[in-house]
């Protein structure tokens, strides 16, 4: 699905006198929303939006995207009335396309307007890409109800304002609303990278409504089906340079392009009581046991990038395609790989092999620059998903799990080092980092897994790799 150029191509003209992107300059029509979104950003528009855009009833399943903490990408999607061009980067060049799936672009604190959508009958589907830490989660996995903005927002709504700030308090306003108004049942599609993203938006959101109302969550238990999906495309943040690309290649003005790899993999589990549009015509694939390919994806690919993302940053590189061309990084991750290809299951035909090969040339794609400061923020919620289950499932088959631990040692050094550290638990890190020596490995383990830090070997093990960035142990 090639972009048609109604206006010629133009390297030279300035910006300004290009036409702006939208549906007057290209007649895209508009679907009837039935899919809510929260969490407009790159993501979602490479890839929900495009599956969205490429069913065989896409002309049914129109999208509300609302964005998280600020409009800007609502507002600069509105002004051309929902469409952006998909860039797709491959090795050998770049090819173009309109999207117009999204057909209403909404600052997420519009909660007037989300609660209409959600509380609508012709509304199915609730998807997210709200990222990791916006979930709220404990370290035991449960929503944390006393964590600031989640015990703020259970204020909010127990004194009856309609104002709660974080995504899961105005999702469960909006399930309020529908429940209010007898619209019936609906889905909750998380597209986060969390293992069994199904169940932990389920505690989040039942999490939130009991705490507010008893009789509430009751209802969310009968009316509201989980869906748990595996989600797979590399789409960095889009930069000015992509917005030139965008102008030079096809003739017009787009303020929200956004650029990504060919491949795209979406694998989903659960139920659709109202219904959904059929993305499997894109190549999406519904399975009943989502786990294998879950773990598959967040151990072999995330896994990989985080341990990129802080090995190689200790090692002075930007990007994944910089860091995976440095031998001590593509041996590190090679033996992350190893241990976590030990811990999936051989029977499920996962491919593992080709999986790896395929995700080493994903990687080396020098065209998309993935940056590694970008995927080392929020750490400490990555790392139990991405490092913490092949560690132990290591250590339960008796092995030392040394390239997990590797990840969660530089993981600390980073937390020690780097100029601007991002993550939910950003404070109790740096308290962490105040303490010396063991004291400080095992109050750094602590914050991302209680039972590792309580483990004396394991301490060991992760203190023994901590500021081995200039090369890695040959035990890996
Ligand atoms: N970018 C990728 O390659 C990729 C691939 C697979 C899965 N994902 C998943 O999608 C998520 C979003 O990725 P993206 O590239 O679209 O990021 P993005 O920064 O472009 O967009 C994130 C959206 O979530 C909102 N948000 C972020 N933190 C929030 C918070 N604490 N509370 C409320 N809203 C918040 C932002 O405002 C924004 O609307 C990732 O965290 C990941 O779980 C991303
Ligand atoms: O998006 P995050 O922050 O969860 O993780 C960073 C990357 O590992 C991630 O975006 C991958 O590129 C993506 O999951 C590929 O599908």
């Amino acid at each position: 699905m090639s972009a048609q150029f109604q206006t010629p191509p133009s390297a030279t003209s300035p910006a300004a006198d290009l036409p702006r992107l939208n549906r007057q300059l290209r007649p895209v029509p508009k679907a009837p929303v039935r899919i809510v979104h929260l969490g407009l950003g790159a993501f979602h528009r490479s890839h929900q939006a495009w599956y969205t855009q490429q069913a065989s009833d896409s002309a049914d399943w129109g999208i509300a995207a609302f964005t998280g903490r600020r409009p800007d990408a609502a507002v600069a999607l509105a002004e051309q009335d929902g469409l952006y061009t998909l860039v797709e980067r491959a090795d050998g060049g770049d090819s173009f396309a309109v999207v117009g799936s999204i057909v209403e672009a909404v600052d997420g604190a519009d909660l007037g307007r989300l609660t209409a959508l959600v509380a609508a009958p012709e509304t199915a589907l609730v998807t997210l890409t709200i990222t990791e830490a916006a979930y709220g989660l404990g370290a035991d996995g449960k929503l944390d109800i006393s964590a600031p903005d989640v015990a703020a927002d259970l204020a909010l709504l127990g004194s009856g304002s309609a104002q709660p700030a974080t995504p899961l308090g105005r999702l469960v306003l909006a399930l309020a609303a529908r429940r209010d108004a007898g619209s019936g049942p609906i889905a909750v599609v998380c597209c986060d990278n969390l293992s069994n993203n199904g169940t932990v938006a389920r505690q989040g959101v039942a999490g939130f409504a009991k705490a507010w109302d008893p009789g509430f969550a009751a209802w969310i238990d009968g009316n509201v089906s989980f869906v748990s999906t595996s989600v797979d495309r590399i789409t960095p943040r889009t930069t000015d340079e992509d917005l030139a690309a965008v102008r030079e290649a096809c003739g017009y003005r787009d303020n929200s392009p956004v650029v990504t790899e060919p491949f795209s993999s979406w694998v989903l589990s659960g139920d659709f009581p109202a219904g959904r549009p059929r993305w499997e015509d894109a190549g999406a694939l519904f399975v009943g046991d989502i786990e294998p390919y879950e773990n598959r994806k967040l151990w072999l690919l995330n896994g990989a990038h985080s341990l990129l993302a802080y090995a190689g940053q200790l090692r002075g590189h930007k990007t994944v395609a910089e860091a995976l061309v440095d031998p001590e990084c593509r041996r590190a991750v090679e033996a992350f790989w190893d241990e976590a290809e030990a811990n999936l299951p051989q029977a499920a035909g996962l491919q593992i092999p080709e999986y790896r090969a395929a995700l080493a040339a994903r990687f080396s794609n020098a065209r998309i620059a993935h940056n590694l400061a970008q995927i080392a923020m929020d750490g400490s919620t990555k790392l139990r998903m991405r490092a913490v289950p092949v560690l132990k499932a290591e250590r339960a088959a008796g092995r030392t799990g040394a390239a997990a631990a590797l990840m969660i040692a530089a993981w600390m050094d980073y937390s020690a080092t780097a100029a601007s550290f991002q993550d939910p638990l950003a404070e109790d890190v740096a308290a962490a980092n105040r303490l010396e020596g063991i004291e400080r490995i095992k109050a750094l383990l602590a914050v991302i897994d209680p039972v590792l830090a309580g483990d004396a070997s394991v301490v060991r093990l992760v203190e023994g790799l901590c500021g081995t960035e200039a090369g890695y142990p040959a035990s890996l």
